[in-house]
């Protein structure tokens, strides 16, 4: 009897992703891939063969979609649209931002108030808040007055470097994985950290388990961007428990001793010490709103390192592979450093490095660390109908239907850049930028959800590179892996095994 049973629940369940992966066939407008039943077009991913960032390359790519503007896709079993056309992806990330201003990945606040009430994942109303309330943090000012404390963490590699053999073989990933965690601590956490010295400093320890995909969050992940209704079934949460509980800690401390000192810093944390002050007088739950604070703090403190960290050492492997780009930047450096005759470059002296700008540009392009963005389109508030794609496709979204932006396959696009692949800073050259189509490189996003850190992050990798350049060089070694795979199981588009360099004093450059 029960087998009985079992064999209609697995018709029943046929039948339903039969007509669930017909939905392209019946909208023949839409070029689409035909979607497998269980893993859509998924599979590779899912079997943890290739990144998803990857795996949509794969299919922006692919020479049956070549001049298309949309591809009909399927995330699991949920048909859902990758969007090629420049122009289309402006509609959907600026110009009708009220019809897609939510992403489609979700996490239950009520299981993972930390994780889902990050400006990153929360939905709209609390994002709308928050992203307000702290964009100040970001501002030039601020910024500017962060540069001393950016300065130290910058300096600190140098004579760390120094204080090394002539030439000495470092993992550059992990390597600018602790500077960005010591500028994190001074900038955000208002403490100061010496992970390079001291690689048991607790926070690196942290930050270094936030990047860490294990199968389980790995599995998580893929539960929060594909399926996230089953969050709480699968127990998928966005940051291991060891995590969750130092990030609730330490922000929570942050904000007591930086209100019992009452000393301001200009930076993150007064920031929160003001909201959590503004909630009190507002009669808001201070307790539940901490929460809403914590979650903010984690975000920026995930956002804000590993991120960095991996676009430097990419940069650092391009000028490793290519010693004419990394001698023109050194040559900036130098003359740079030798405008005010000292050990350090001033703020507006930093910003204004042009090929400095245009190594990091082109770093972004091949190496789009966040490599796709996505959305979901929800009708807005009293508006009835769906979204229409016309011109360019005769094809309406309905409600909730999530859409897929490829950084990866924009940034690789020959309609957009010549030679694709090669890593040309001079693409980015200041007279060149206006006939580059803004929509085809969007290493930060765009509109009103785009990266409120950005330049906190390029102050923070410039300043970085720069001292890390300043008197020492990088080649390739013998460890160098000259054609990198890239982590699968990572949300992050990162180098497998790390970046093996040699830093050589550049006295001894011609040994
Ligand atoms: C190289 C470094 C970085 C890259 C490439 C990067 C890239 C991105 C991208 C592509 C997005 C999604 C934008 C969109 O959906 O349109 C994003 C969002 C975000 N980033 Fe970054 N990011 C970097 C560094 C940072 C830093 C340093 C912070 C904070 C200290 C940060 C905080 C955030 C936050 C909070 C969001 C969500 C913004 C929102 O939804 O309003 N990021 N970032």
């Amino acid at each position: 009897m029960e087998m009985w049973w079992l064999g209609i629940i697995a018709i029943f369940l046929y039948i339903l992703f039969k007509s669930q992966y017909g939905f392209w066939k019946r909208h023949p407008t839409v070029p689409s891939l035909p979607g497998r039943i269980f893993s859509g077009n998924l599979l590779d991913f899912l079997l943890f063969k290739t990144n998803f960032g990857y795996h949509l390359k794969k299919i922006y790519d692919d020479p049956a979609f070549a001049d298309k503007p949309v591809v009909g896709i399927y995330g699991l079993y949920r048909p859902s649209l990758l969007i090629k056309e420049p122009e289309l992806i402006k509609r959907i990330l600026i110009k009708d931002f009220d019809c897609f201003h939510n992403r489609f990945h979700d996490i239950d606040v009520k299981y993972d108030p930390i994780g889902g009430q990050m400006m990153f994942y929360t939905s709209y109303r609390l994002w709308r808040e928050m992203r307000q309330k702290l964009s100040p943090v970001f501002t030039s000012a601020k910024l500017k007055h962060m540069y001393p404390l950016i300065q130290n963490v910058a300096k600190n590699i140098e004579e760390y470097l120094v204080k090394q053999k002539s030439i000495h073989p470092l993992e550059m990933k992990n390597f600018c994985a602790r500077y960005t965690s010591d500028i994190v601590a001074t900038t955000l956490l208002g403490f100061k950290s010496n992970s390079l010295e001291n690689p048991s400093e607790e926070l690196w320890k942290e930050i270094a388990l936030m990047s860490y995909f294990n199968l389980k969050r790995a599995i998580d992940f893929m539960v929060i961007l594909f399926v996230p209704k089953m969050a709480r079934l699968f127990r998928s949460k966005l940051f291991y428990k060891k995590t969750e509980d130092f990030l609730r800690d330490s922000i929570t401390h942050a904000i007591k001793e930086r209100e019992l000192s009452g000393l301001p810093r200009n930076d993150l944390i007064d920031m929160l010490v003001k909201l959590s002050e503004e909630a009190a007088d507002d009669g808001r739950d201070v307790d539940k709103f901490m929460e809403t604070l914590i979650a903010q703090g984690a975000i920026f403190i995930a956002a804000g390192s590993d991120t960095s960290s991996t676009t430097m050492s990419n940069a650092l492997f391009e000028l490793a592979k290519q010693p004419e780009v990394q001698k023109k930047l050194k040559e900036e450096i130098r003359q740079t450093f030798a405008l005010e005759e000292g050990s350090t470059i001033s703020y507006e002296n930093l910003t204004n490095m042009k090929y400095l700008d245009m190594v990091i540009n082109e770093t972004l392009r091949l190496y789009p660390v966040l490599p796709m963005l996505e959305r979901k389109y929800q009708r807005p508030e009293g508006t009835s109908g769906d979204y229409s794609l016309k011109p360019f496709c005769d094809f309406e979204l309905s409600n909730d239907m999530p859409i897929y932006i490829s950084l990866f396959g924009l940034h690789y696009d020959p309609k957009y850049w010549s030679n694709p692949t090669k890593f040309d800073p001079e693409r980015f050259v200041p007279e060149n930028k206006s006939t580059l189509n803004p929509m085809a490189y969007l290493p930060f996003g765009m509109g009103p959800h785009n990266c409120i850190g950005s330049r906190l992050a390029l102050l923070q990798m410039k300043c970085g590179l720069v001292h890390l350049l300043h008197r020492h060089s990088v080649r390739v070694g013998k460890r160098t892996c000259l054609k990198p795979e890239f982590e699968t199981k990572s949300i992050l588009f990162e180098i497998k095994g790390g970046i093996h360099l040699e830093v050589v004093k550049d006295t001894d450059l011609s040994e």
